[in-house]
């Protein structure tokens, strides 16, 4: 079987638009050129790019799809439609769920539901402890038979080193990663925001740079011990992002992601008491938002995730003090980052693809994010020319929780491929 994406874009080494056309032959790019039409070769489907940016499909190692427990928040259909539309095709689901998949057997009843509703590949994490409470390991050999991804707790830090250690220790022997929410629950004081003048003058608890990074220095510490590969979610202070780059000076194997919001929002941009502003870990000060850029330039951080964390309206629209942390995050990850540090010149659009692509695609051994002859026809398609407020009327997500909404984007996505087949489309779904 034969397709053809003709009139797109790609990124050439010189960080140049070329028009280029997508031969994909069974499941595989087959060639990338032009005018493959007039080979002679017959193509069962034809899909025109309209002058839009071809990417490899977008690879998100963090987003929570809520099912099984929370369905009222997100499920995998909507979840794996909102990564979709983002132009993610492979995204790793958080094991924070109800029940936490903690069992072979709990994990598979996950793994059907994905196989039976999921649009893009979904891979599943299994938590680090059982029920993410920092006590009892899981079965790191029976869950890794059972296809899982690598084992995190993401929601709740590993609050005791002993615990972090052994589990380190299970992980590494099967050559799987851990993959750490960092917080020293000891040191959260009850905060909902980040702590500094703005959680002052709005009354607000803060949360200490310190609550993350102190225990991103204890687990560095134990990655090289007992060495594991260690990833850190969703990094987002300057002292975090110093010990990352300490760590990786010592050649300890640690890797790291950030998220959009961090990169983009600083607690500055709080206009007030808003629920859609509190998401853990919080938006931080701009110098911390500095040292993330500075650090994902330096390569300290790998790559951008999403984190993705779908809640509904009456968790979300309340003060801080009660709101459930965590922004929804697939469908405006791409076009933000195009339009707050492409546009304005920051990052190259190479940077933020590859971050986004064949950076964590690395960090996870992953068959993705690439679009190499052979490799899998996982494709995303973005328009660069026009910009679009950001609607949640047409967020695929059940949720809407982020304060990006009516902000004006460009590259927004037009179609995605996953394995050749075309999973979302712009036109289609408006
Ligand atoms: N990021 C968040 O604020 N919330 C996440 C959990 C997490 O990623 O820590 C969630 O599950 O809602
Ligand atoms: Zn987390
Ligand atoms: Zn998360």
């Amino acid at each position: 079987m034969n397709k053809l994406i003709k009139n797109g874009k790609m990124v050439d080494k010189n960080n140049q638009l070329v028009d280029v056309d997508l031969w994909i032959k069974d499941q595989k790019i087959n060639a990338v050129g032009r005018n493959f039409e007039q080979t002679g070769v017959h193509f069962d489907e034809v899909y025109d790019a309209q002058g839009g940016l071809i990417t490899p499909g977008l690879v998100d190692v963090h987003v929570h799809f809520r099912e099984p427990g929370f369905t009222h928040k997100e499920t995998i259909e909507t979840g794996s439609k909102a990564a979709a539309r983002g132009g993610f095709t492979t995204v790793c689901a958080m094991p924070n769920l109800n029940p936490v998949p903690d069992t072979a057997e709990k994990l598979v009843k996950v793994q059907k539901i994905i196989e039976r509703d999921a649009c893009v590949k979904v891979l599943q994490y299994a938590p680090i402890t059982e029920e993410l409470r920092s006590e009892t390991l899981v079965n790191y050999q029976a869950l890794k038979d059972a296809g899982a991804f690598a084992f995190t707790n993401d929601g709740v830090g590993v609050q005791t080193a002993g615990t972090m250690y052994l589990a380190m220790k299970e992980a590494v022997a099967l050559n799987m990663a851990i993959v750490a929410h960092t917080e020293d629950e000891s040191l959260l004081f009850g905060g909902v925001m980040h702590k500094g003048k703005v959680s002052e003058s709005l009354g607000l608890p803060g949360i200490m740079n310190a609550t993350e990074a102190s225990q991103i220095a204890r687990d560095v510490i134990l990655a090289e011990e007992t060495g594991v590969h260690y990833h850190i979610c969703h990094v987002s202070t300057e002292a975090s992002v110093r010990v990352i780059r300490d760590a990786k000076k010592a050649g300890i194997h640690v890797t790291a992601e950030v998220c959009p919001h961090h990169l983009i929002l600083t607690d500055e941009d709080i206009p007030g008491d808003i629920g859609n502003y509190k998401m853990n870990p919080p938006l931080r000060s701009s110098r911390d938002q500095a040292a993330l850029i500075e650090g994902l330039l330096d390569g300290t951080i790998d790559c951008i995730s999403t984190d993705h964390a779908p809640h509904s309206h009456e968790e979300k629209n309340q003060s801080m003090r009660k709101a459930a942390f965590g922004i929804v995050g697939s469908e405006t990850a791409f076009s933000l980052m195009y339009t707050e540090f492409v546009e304005k010149g920051i990052f190259t659009l190479e940077q933020v693809v590859d971050w986004m692509t064949k950076k964590p695609a690395e960090v996870f051994n992953l068959e993705a994010g690439t679009l190499q002859i052979g490799a899998n026809a996982d494709i995303a398609i973005y328009d660069l020319n026009h910009s679009e407020p950001i609607d949640d009327r047409k967020f695929e997500s059940k949720a809407n929780n982020t304060p990006f909404i009516g902000k004006e984007v460009k590259g927004n996505t037009l179609m995605t491929f996953v394995n050749g087949q075309r999973v979302w489309s712009k036109e289609d779904s408006e």
